[in-house]
């Protein structure tokens, strides 16, 4: 019987390894796109992806063609790298979706319950539709801006320097941060209480989203509880009568008597105002601050376009006014900055869902799979950007629009939008993310001298580059900054 035993142990053996070679080393059907190997189960590729994601994309791009399937922590999908490919999904908007991945984060990210996704019309009533026409710049334009750009420019004339060097996050980040959310939620929201919370919660969203195993939940959910307690007291104390997209969602709420979602709806809109704009903004000056000639040419056009813009508009100031300003002012360095800053930080997936058999690509996708198109592949292509790993913040600026020439132009490029996904699902926040970047850095520029502290080495500006998918980068460590008022 041992004997038996040990001839056939290495058959069952050999048979087992080649079921799991067969499983995990080679696509999962002929007709679908080829997948990167990997050794262990469950994990997959994702221990190569965290240690360096840029990499790991060139190199399966390289390996594998522009679609090939990944497996990673038990999720497996399609990755998409070529801009053409990318357009081609997005315009296919029937066969590839994002809504039901939208909705699945409303529930496994922000708490909403499944009876009220599921059973409901709460969704499928408008009120998608209803976000993005609010979220349209002529919407944004009459109410949300005005008064975002009037709680930056308070933040910004209230802000005392300190002699001390500062921390960059402290400076950009949070102020930027608590303007926003004053336009979304109102001067009520107790958005310094929440900073450290909501901090605490975006670091733990990867966790959140993905389907990890207990123990490795337990951080994710206690930094969800954090954060959604301060939206409850929110909701208590004014009952999401805030802005006007708070105040359409929590009455949509009602209509459908899941008035009890209205924090859960809460804190999905303060992730999409929080999670990127203010750290575009850590990085615009930040990365600014390490090239080649720092913040000079960008306070150098802010303050010709200042002195052109008020002496037409003798009534009105930059300080009190910098909606306005932007809006009318020549700044194109500005805006090539934070096109570039989008492009070098931002890490963006466009995640859709296959709604029906599709075949595309050479490639048969069934009902279910997921294709995330990777749009940092884009962005670091050298065909489009030549030296793609250098921040350059004059790349976006066409020729003969230099800072003061004219009428503003930035570049546009096949890839430009990347950093926002695209299609019918393209961030409906982009426009108002885009002004609040401008207004914001308009008025840092013209009321505060910003240099970096002693000691600033270019590596602190280094990305953390294990957080991958979810918009704008997170900062590896901070730098430290020297401020002073420039009308002091
Ligand atoms: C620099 C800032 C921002 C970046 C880089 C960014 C990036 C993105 C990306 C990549 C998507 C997915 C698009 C796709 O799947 O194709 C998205 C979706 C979305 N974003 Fe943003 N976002 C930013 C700011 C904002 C702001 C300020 C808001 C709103 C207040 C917002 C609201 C949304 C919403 C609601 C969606 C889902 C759109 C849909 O389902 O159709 N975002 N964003």
């Amino acid at each position: 019987m041992a004997g038996l035993l040990l001839l056939t142990a290495p058959v069952v053996i050999s048979v087992l390894l080649v079921t799991w070679y067969l499983k995990v080393r080679v696509r999962p059907r002929s007709d679908a796109p080829p997948m990167v190997p990997y050794i262990v189960p469950w994990l997959g590729s994702s221990i190569d992806m965290a240690k360096d994601a840029d990499s790991f994309f060139t190199n399966a791009t390289a390996k594998y063609g522009n679609i090939f399937g990944v497996q990673a922590v038990g999720f497996y999908r399609y990755f998409v790298t070529h801009p053409t490919l990318a357009k081609q999904i997005h315009k296919m908007s029937k066969q590839f979706v994002f809504t039901p991945y939208r909705i699945h984060l409303s529930q496994k990210v922000f708490g909403m319950k499944r009876t009220t996704t599921e059973e409901t019309e709460f969704f499928a009533d408008g009120f998608f539709e209803t976000v993005h026409r609010l979220m349209a710049p002529s919407e944004i334009m009459k109410n949300l801006v005005p008064t975002y750009a009037k709680y930056a420019a308070q933040e910004i004339a209230a802000y005392v320097p300190s002699p001390t060097p500062v921390a960059a996050r402290d400076l950009l980040y949070n102020i930027l941060f608590r303007a926003s959310a004053y336009a979304f939620f109102g001067p009520q929201f107790d958005a310094d209480g929440c900073i450290a919370d909501f901090i605490a919660f975006d670091k733990a969203f990867p966790l959140i989203m993905l389907d990890v195993p207990w123990p490795l939940t337990v951080p994710g959910q206690q930094a969800y509880e954090g954060i959604i307690k301060h939206m409850k007291k929110y909701v208590e104390k004014t009952n999401g009568n805030g802005g006007e997209y708070m105040e359409y969602m929590a009455n949509h709420a009602r209509n459908y008597h899941v008035e009890h979602e209205i924090p859960a709806l809460g804190l999905t809109l303060l992730w999409a105002l929080e999670a990127n704009a203010p750290l575009a903004a850590y990085w615009a000056v930040v990365l600014s601050l390490f090239s080649k000639n720092g913040l000079a040419p960008l306070v150098a056009e802010a303050d010709t376009a200042r002195a052109t813009w008020e002496a037409a508009n003798p009534n009105l100031s930059v300080a009190k006014n910098p909606d306005f300003f932007v809006a009318q002012a020549n700044l194109p360095l500005l805006s090539a900055t934070i096109q570039e800053t989008l492009r070098y930080a931002t890490s963006s997936f466009s995640i859709r869902r296959v709604m029906e058999p599709t075949t595309f690509a050479g490639f048969n996708f069934k009902i279910g799979e997921e294709l995330v198109i990777n749009g940092r592949s884009s962005q670091l292509d050298d065909e489009y950007y030549p030296d793609a790993e250098i921040f350059d913040p004059s790349r976006f600026l066409s020729a003969g629009s230099a800072a003061g020439s004219g009428k503003e132009k930035v570049v546009n490029s096949p890839t430009f939008t990347a950093p926002f996904g695209g299609g019918v699902s393209m961030c409906e926040g982009r426009h108002f993310a885009q002004t609040e970047l401008k207004v914001f850095i308009a008025l840092l520029l013209t009321q505060l001298d910003i240099s970096l502290a002693p000691g600033a080495k270019p590596e602190d500006a280094a990305l953390d580059s294990t957080r991958i998918g979810l918009g704008v980068i997170h900062p590896k460590r901070d730098v430290m900054l020297l401020v002073r008022r420039r009308d002091a």
